[in-house]
């Protein structure tokens, strides 16, 4: 079985995610890609991110898109949510034949040889690394890493909050997210 982590604050899960996600299992036959909401994630200041339930209920509502999909409670809770602890137990409750991946954006994996016990997240997965506009990546020396070059999709969590919070309309959201949003009154 192949399975990729698709970590992420999700803040929320929009259009180039689930894109993201898409192309990724067509291209690599995936047969699951956990989408993981980071409750606390490690490099932004805590109490600036939407409630982890919020969060988490909107990525589970744009899971439904397709069956590949899975919405993972494998981050929730108090502490820090480290990417090496969340590949260890993915990697915990696979059998030795399955491939595991971690499939990331060109922003995030730039970020990597700060992220908590890096030397071991390089060694303990390959990267399916997606191209962003505007960001270029090293690939860190042993790192095993497939670029995923054709998508460029110029949508953001920030720039779709920014839309939100200023009553503009908003095209790059799941209709069941964007109607989460504007049932619970988020984001304004
Ligand atoms: N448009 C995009 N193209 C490719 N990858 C993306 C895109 N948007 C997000 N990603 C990737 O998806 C993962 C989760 O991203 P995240 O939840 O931080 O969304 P974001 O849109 O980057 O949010 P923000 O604008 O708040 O920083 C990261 O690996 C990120 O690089
Ligand atoms: O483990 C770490 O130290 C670490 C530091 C920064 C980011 N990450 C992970 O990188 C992924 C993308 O993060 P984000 O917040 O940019 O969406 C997500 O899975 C995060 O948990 C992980």
């Amino acid at each position: 079985m192949k399975v990729a982590i698709f970590g992420g604050t999700f803040d929320p899960i929009h259009n180039a995610h689930l894109r993201v996600a898409r192309e990724a299992a067509d291209r690599l036959s995936l047969d699951r890609v956990l989408l993981v909401p980071s409750a606390n994630p490690p490099h932004k200041p805590s109490g600036t991110t939407t409630a982890y339930e919020d969060r988490f209920r909107m990525v589970e509502l744009a899971c439904a898109a397709d069956a590949r999909f899975e919405p993972s409670r494998l981050e929730e809770g108090q502490g820090k949510s480290y990417s090496i602890d969340t590949i260890e137990r993915v990697k915990a409750r696979l059998s030795p034949s399955d491939q595991l991946y971690f499939l990331i954006g060109a922003d995030a994996f730039a970020e990597i040889g700060s992220w908590h016990r890096s030397a071991e997240v390089l060694g303990a997965v390959e990267f399916i690394v997606v191209s962003r506009p505007g960001y270029a990546y090293p690939i860190p020396p042993g790192a095993r890493v497939r670029g995923l070059e054709t998508l460029a999709l110029v949508i953001s969590s920030s720039e779709i909050r920014r839309k939100l919070d200023s009553g503009e309309p908003v095209e790059e959201l799941p209709d069941p997210v964007l109607r989460y949003i504007r049932d619970h009154g988020l984001y304004q």
